[in-house]
C-alpha cells in the first residue's frame, strides 16, 4: 500500500501526474500490438559512405586434447581446430557501414575419450565490398582461400587449399597491390607435415620483413596512403600497405587463422611431440614444450590476432567526374539501368553509384563519382572519399555543365570546370588524370548552351566532346559508342591542362 501525505494541492497534482505517466508506460508494455515507432534510418544514398575502417580479428583457439585411458590404454582424442576469421567479397555490400570492428571466431572443441576429436570452431565469415584493399597494422599477412570449403576437416588440416602460386616479391611471399593486378597475398601453405609447418612459420616471418622493406622503401608509390588518421591514438603505427585485395565476387581471404587443437593422449608419441614443437613455432611455446611437460601438448594453440585497415576502392571501367550538379547521376540513369538519386542540389550523390552499360557483346561498369569541388584533394566536400575511387578506373568521362554560367548563374564555364577537375585529380595523385578520357557536355537543351558548346570545342582540342541532354536522353547512343571504343583501347585520347585555352 502506498502511503502518501499531501502537503499542498500542487504536491497532489505532481504525484498524480507521476502515477499516470508510470501507468501509461506499463500499458504500452502490455499491448504488444501497439505500433512501434520505427527509428527512421536514412536511405543509403543519404548516408555518408564509410570507405575505410580499422578492424581487429581474433581467430578461435584450438581445443584442448583429452587425456583418458580405457582398459589401461590411452584413448583421449585431439582438440578441434579454432575457427578462422575470413573476409568474403560480395557485390551486395557497398561500403563498411554497419561493419563490426571486432571479429571473433569460435574456439575448437575439446577432444574426449574413445579417441573423439573435438569439433572445429566455426569460422567467422564477414562480407566486404568488391574492391576492398587490406593494409596490415599488426599480425600475420592474410592468405587467399583458393577453394572455399564448408566441410569440417581434420584438426591438423587447414581448410580450403591456399594459393601457393602467387606472384612473388623477393622470396616468394608477398607482392604489392597495383591497380589491375589479380591476387596479391601470401601465406602459410598447408601444413601437411611438421617440416612444412616449421618452414612456413619461418617464411611468414621473412615475408613480413620483405613486405615492409618493399613498401617502405618506396613511399612515393600509390600503395602508400598516409591518411589513416580517423581512429588514430596518436601512436605511430607501422603499416604494411596493400597486403591483399578482394576484387571478385566470392573471393575469400583468411585474416586470422584458428589455433591447432591440443593432442589427446592417444596421439602421444615421440614423433607427435616433435610435431607439436614445430607447430608451436612461437618461442614461448617451444620453451614450454622443451620441459617435456605433457600438459602443454594437450593445450590447444591460440588463434592468431590481426589488426587491419580496410579501404574501399571501386573498380569501374568508366568514372563520371564532374562538379556537383553537372548531371552525372542523371546521365548514369540515362545510359544504364541504374537508378541513382537525382536532385537539384549539390552532393546528391554521397557514394559512387555503379551502373552497367550493356552492348550486344560487352558490358562496361560505369561509376558516378560524387561531385568534385575545388580543394577536394584536401578533403573538402566529399574529398578523398571519391578521389580514391578514380584511382581504380580505366577511363575518365568528364561531365561538364554547359549551363552553369548561363544567364548570370553563379557557376563557372565548362572549360574552367575541366581545369579544376584535372587539377584536383593531379593534386590528389600525380598522373591520376593521365588516362583515356572524353568530355560529356551536358544540358545542351538549355537556352544558350549551343553557343557554350561551340566555345568549349574551340577552347579544348584533341579530345572528343559529346554534347548530350541527359534528362531527355539525347546524344546517349553516340556517347555509348565513344565509351566503348575508349574502354576497348580502339581510340585513346588523354586530356591535360595544356589543351585547355583559358582566360
Ligand atoms: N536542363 C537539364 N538539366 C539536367 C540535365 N541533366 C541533369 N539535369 C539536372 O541537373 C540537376 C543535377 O543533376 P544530378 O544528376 O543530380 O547531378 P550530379 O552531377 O549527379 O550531382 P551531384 O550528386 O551533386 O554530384 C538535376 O536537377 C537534374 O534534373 C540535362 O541534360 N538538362
Amino acid at each position: 500500500m502506498l502511503v502518501f501525505q499531501a502537503r499542498s494541492i500542487k504536491h497532489i497534482k505532481a504525484f498524480t501526474q507521476r502515477c499516470m505517466s508510470r501507468c501509461s508506460i506499463t500499458l504500452h508494455a502490455h499491448y504488444s500490438d501497439t505500433p512501434h515507432k520505427k527509428s527512421k534510418l536514412a536511405p543509403l544514398q543519404e548516408r555518408r559512405m564509410i570507405d575505410q575502417c580499422k578492424i581487429f580479428a581474433k581467430a578461435g583457439d584450438g581445443g584442448n586434447g583429452c587425456c583418458s585411458f580405457r582398459k589401461g590404454r590411452p584413448d583421449g582424442g585431439n582438440g578441434g581446430k579454432g575457427g578462422d576469421v575470413i573476409l568474403k567479397c560480395s557485390p551486395r555490400v557497398w561500403d563498411f557501414s554497419g561493419f563490426k570492428r571486432h571479429l571473433i571466431a569460435e574456439k575448437g572443441g575439446a577432444g574426449s575419450s574413445k579417441t573423439m576429436i573435438g569439433t572445429r570452431g566455426a569460422d567467422k565469415v564477414v562480407r566486404v565490398p568488391v574492391g576492398t584493399v587490406l593494409h596490415l597494422v599488426s599480425g600475420d599477412i592474410p592468405s587467399i582461400v583458393k577453394t572455399p570449403s564448408s566441410t569440417d576437416v581434420d584438426p591438423w588440416e587447414i581448410p580450403g587449399g591456399l594459393v601457393d602460386d602467387l606472384p612473388d616479391l623477393g622470396n616468394g611471399s608477398i607482392s604489392n597491390v597495383k591497380s589491375g593486378e589479380e591476387v596479391k597475398a601470401v601465406h602459410l601453405t598447408s601444413c601437411s607435415s611438421s617440416q612444412a609447418a616449421e618452414t612456413n612459420i619461418e617464411k611468414s616471418e621473412e615475408s613480413r620483413h620483405v613486405a615492409s622493406t618493399a613498401v617502405f622503401s618506396q613511399p612515393s608509390t600509390s600503395d602508400v596512403t598516409p591518411e589513416f588518421g580517423t581512429e588514430d591514438t596518436g601512436e605511430k603505427q607501422e603499416i604494411l600497405y596493400s597486403v591483399a585485395e578482394l576484387t571478385e565476387e566470392g573471393q575469400q581471404i583468411v585474416i586470422a587463422r584458428g589455433g591447432e587443437g591440443g593432442l589427446g593422449n592417444v596421439s602421444f608419441s615421440k614423433d607427435s611431440k616433435k610435431l607439436m614443437t614445430m607447430k608451436a613455432g612461437v618461442s614461448q611455446n617451444i620453451s614450454n614444450l622443451q620441459d617435456s611437460n605433457n600438459v602443454s601438448l594437450h593445450t590447444g594453440l591460440p588463434g592468431s590476432e590481426t589488426v587491419l585497415i580496410l579501404e574501399l576502392k571501386s573498380i569501374a571501367d568508366v568514372s563520371f567526374v564532374g562538379i556537383p550538379n553537372a548531371g552525372k547521376s542523371t546521365l548514369l540513369g540515362a545510359i544504364s539501368r541504374a537508378k541513382p538519386t537525382v536532385g537539384d542540389y549539390a552532393f546528391t550523390t554521397l557514394r559512387p553509384n555503379l551502373g552497367n552499360l550493356n552492348y550486344d557483346d560487352l558490358s562496361i561498369t560505369v561509376a558516378d563519382i560524387p561531385g568534385l569541388i575545388k580543394g577536394a584533394h584536401q578533403n573538402r566536400g566529399l574529398g578523398h572519399a571519391f578521389l580514391r575511387h578514380i584511382e581504380r578506373t580505366k577511363v575518365l568521362a568528364y561531365v561538364v555543365d554547359l549551363a552553369a554560367a548561363l544567364d548570370g548563374r553563379k557557376g563557372i564555364p565548362p572549360w574552367e570546370q575541366l581545369k579544376d577537375l584535372i587539377l584536383e585529380l593531379e593534386y590528389h595523385q600525380d598522373g591520376l588524370s593521365n588516362r583515356p578520357s572524353l568530355i560529356v557536355a551536358n544540358k545542351i537543351d538549355e537556352e544558350g548552351a549551343d553557343e557554350v558548346y561551340k566555345e568549349l570545342k574551340r577552347r579544348v582540342q584533341g579530345v572528343p566532346i559529346f554534347p548530350v541532354c541527359a534528362v531527355l536522353e539525347e546524344g546517349i547512343a553516340e556517347l555509348k559508342a565513344g565509351l566503348r571504343m575508349l574502354v576497348n583501347g580502339e581510340i585513346s585520347y588523354k586530356i591535360c591542362l595544356d589543351q585547355i585555352l583559358l582566360g
